[in-house]
């Protein structure tokens, strides 16, 4: 069912000091800022050859990344996301294997303009997935 790996996303407590890390001392291909407030983040997708690293910090006050970063004040790896063929498909198999889908399970239009969804980093060894149709 999962099939490439869209990105990995980082979240840090100075976008614009990891942006030009990563565009200074790593050399990468980073974009510009992405506010989207429908998920309380601003992003910055950084180009690699095979996937894409998703720098991420808190927008507005309800910020779902906000007690990652209270308990993480130097960021770290906050998601993985994974395609999809059929993002509904895989909720719903993902359902009857007894895993958590974050919100009410209706998928969101994320970063790239798709559909995304969540899975509760316990259910999946301490790591929080996203899925992206494509
Ligand atoms: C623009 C969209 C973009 C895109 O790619 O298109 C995005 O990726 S948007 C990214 C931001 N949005 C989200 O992350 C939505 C899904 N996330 C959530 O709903 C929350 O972050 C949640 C529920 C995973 C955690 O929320 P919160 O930290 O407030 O809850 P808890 O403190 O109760 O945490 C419960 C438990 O999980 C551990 N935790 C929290 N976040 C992570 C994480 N990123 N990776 C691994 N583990 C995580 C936390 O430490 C708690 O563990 P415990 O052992 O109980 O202390
Ligand atoms: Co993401």
């Amino acid at each position: 069912m999962i099939g490439r790996l869209n990105h990995v996303a980082i979240a840090v407590p100075d976008l614009e000091a990891a942006s030009n890390q990563y565009r200074n001392a790593l050399g990468a291909k980073v974009g510009d800022p992405q506010d989207e407030p429908d998920h309380g983040v601003t992003v910055v997708f950084i180009e690699l050859p095979n996937t894409k690293i998703e720098l991420l910090y808190p927008l507005g006050d309800s910020s779902p990344i906000a007690g990652f970063l209270e308990k993480n004040p130097s960021g770290g790896i906050h998601h993985v996301c994974y395609e999809v063929d059929d993002i509904l498909a895989a909720r719903d198999h993902l359902r009857e294997t007894g895993a958590r889908v974050l919100g009410d399970g209706t998928p969101k239009i994320g970063a790239h303009g798709k559909p995304v969804l969540f899975l509760h980093p316990k259910d999946f060894n301490g790591c929080l997935v996203e899925l992206e149709q494509v």
